[in-house]
C-alpha cells in the first residue's frame, strides 16, 4: 500500500513553527507583515490570495492587500512595489502571477527589494540559491522538500526527475534537490520519450500543468511522487482539481505520493508564511540587537 503523504497536516506543523515564531517577535515589539499585490480580476488568483489573508491572519501575521485593475500600467505596479520597498512596517512582497500581458513580470519582480521577496524570484535569491547561499526560496519546492524530507529522511544518493523547468516551480526545485544531494534529471518538453528517464527516479517531481499527464508508466516501483500540478478540469458534469498524475494508476506503484487537493497547495502557503517570518526576523536584527 502506497502511502498518502498529508499536505494539510504538513502545512499544519509547519504553521506552529511559524505562529511561535511570531509571537517572540511580537514580544520584541515586531509585527511581522505581508503585502500581496494582485493585478487584474482572474479568478483563481483571487482565491490564492483569500486563502493566504487567512492563513496569514491565523499564524498572527498582518496582512495588506494591493489591488490594481487589470488596465493598470507597469509604471502603476511599480510605484506600489517603490511604496512597500521603502516601507518598514512591511517585510513581503508577492507579487501575484501572471500579471496581465503588457506588464513585464521580470522588471516587476526585479524591483522588489530581495530581502522582502518571499517568493523568491528576484535574481539575487535565484543566485543565492544557485550558490547555496541562505537566501529566500521560492515556496512550492521548499514545500516540496519538507515533504520529501518528512517521508524519506534524508535524500543523499536518490536519482530525483523534476517534470517541468519553470523559473517558479522546476528549476528550483532541482536547485534544492542538488543541494540535498540528489542527482537530478530535468525534463520538459523537448525531452525524448520523458517516462523513459522519469521510470529511472527513485522521486518523481510532477510539475507540468497537464492533467493527469504522467501514468503509472512513467513510474518506477517504490518511488516517491510529488505532484504540484492544479489543473481545473470538467468531468462528468462538475468542475475538479486535478494533478499532473494521474493519482489512481500511480498510486499503486509508488511508495509514497501526495494528493492533489490537499499535498503541494497547502504547503506552498505554509512556506510563504515561514519565508514572512524570516524576512521579518531579517529585517528587524539590527533592531533587536540595538535595543538590547
Ligand atoms: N501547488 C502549488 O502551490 C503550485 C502549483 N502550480 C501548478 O504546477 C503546474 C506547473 O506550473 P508552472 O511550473 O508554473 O508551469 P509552466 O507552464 O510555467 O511550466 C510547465 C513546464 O512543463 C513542461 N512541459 C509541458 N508539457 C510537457 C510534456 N508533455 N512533457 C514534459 N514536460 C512538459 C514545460 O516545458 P517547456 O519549458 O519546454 O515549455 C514547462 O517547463 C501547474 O499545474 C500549476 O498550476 C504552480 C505553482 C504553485
Ligand atoms: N507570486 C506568486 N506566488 C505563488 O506562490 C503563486 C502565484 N504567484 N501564482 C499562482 C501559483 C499557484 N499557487 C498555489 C498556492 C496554493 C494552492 C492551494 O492551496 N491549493 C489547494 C486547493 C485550493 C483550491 O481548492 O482551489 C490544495 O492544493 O489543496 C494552489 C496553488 C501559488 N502560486
Amino acid at each position: 500500500m502506497s502511502q498518502l503523504i498529508d499536505g494539510k497536516a504538513a502545512a499544519a506543523r509547519v504553521l506552529a513553527e511559524v505562529k511561535a515564531e511570531v509571537e517572540r517577535l511580537h514580544a520584541q515589539d515586531v509585527e511581522p507583515a505581508l503585502a500581496v499585490v494582485l493585478v487584474g480580476d482572474d479568478p483563481a488568483s483571487h482565491v490564492y490570495v483569500r486563502n493566504k489573508v487567512l492563513r496569514a491572519g491565523e499564524v498572527g501575521i498582518r496582512s495588506l492587500e494591493y489591488r490594481l485593475p487589470a488596465e493598470a500600467s507597469a509604471d502603476e505596479v511599480l510605484e506600489v512595489v517603490a511604496a512597500l520597498n521603502a516601507d518598514p512596517a512591511v517585510h513581503g512582497i508577492l507579487v501575484q502571477l501572471p500579471l496581465p500581458k503588457h506588464i513585464d513580470e521580470v522588471r516587476v519582480l526585479e524591483a522588489i527589494d530581495p530581502g522582502k521577496d518571499v517568493d523568491g524570484f528576484h535574481s539575487e535569491n535565484v543566485g543565492g540559491l544557485s550558490q547555496g547561499r541562505n537566501v529566500l526560496t521560492p515556496c512550492t519546492p521548499a514545500g516540496c522538500m519538507r515533504l520529501l524530507h518528512d517521508t524519506l529522511g534524508d535524500l543523499s544518493g536518490k536519482h530525483a526527475v523534476v517534470v517541468g523547468r519553470s523559473n517558479i516551480v522546476g528549476k528550483p526545485m532541482a536547485a534544492l534537490l542538488l543541494a540535498a544531494n540528489c542527482s537530478i534529471s530535468v525534463v520538459h518538453s523537448r525531452s525524448v520519450e520523458p517516462e523513459k528517464l522519469c521510470r529511472l527516479a527513485d522521486i518523481v517531481i510532477a510539475a507540468v500543468g497537464r492533467p493527469r499527464l504522467i501514468d503509472a508508466g512513467w513510474i518506477k516501483p517504490g518511488a516517491v511522487v510529488i505532484d504540484v500540478g492544479i489543473n481545473r478540469i470538467e468531468e462528468d458534469g462538475r468542475s475538479r482539481l486535478v494533478g499532473d498524475v494521474d493519482f489512481a494508476a500511480v498510486q499503486q506503484v509508488t511508495a509514497a505520493i501526495t494528493p492533489v487537493p490537499g499535498g503541494v497547495g497547502p504547503m506552498t502557503i505554509a512556506m510563504l508564511m515561514h519565508n514572512t517570518v524570516l524576512a521579518a526576523r531579517q529585517q528587524t536584527g539590527q533592531a533587536i540587537q540595538e535595543a538590547r
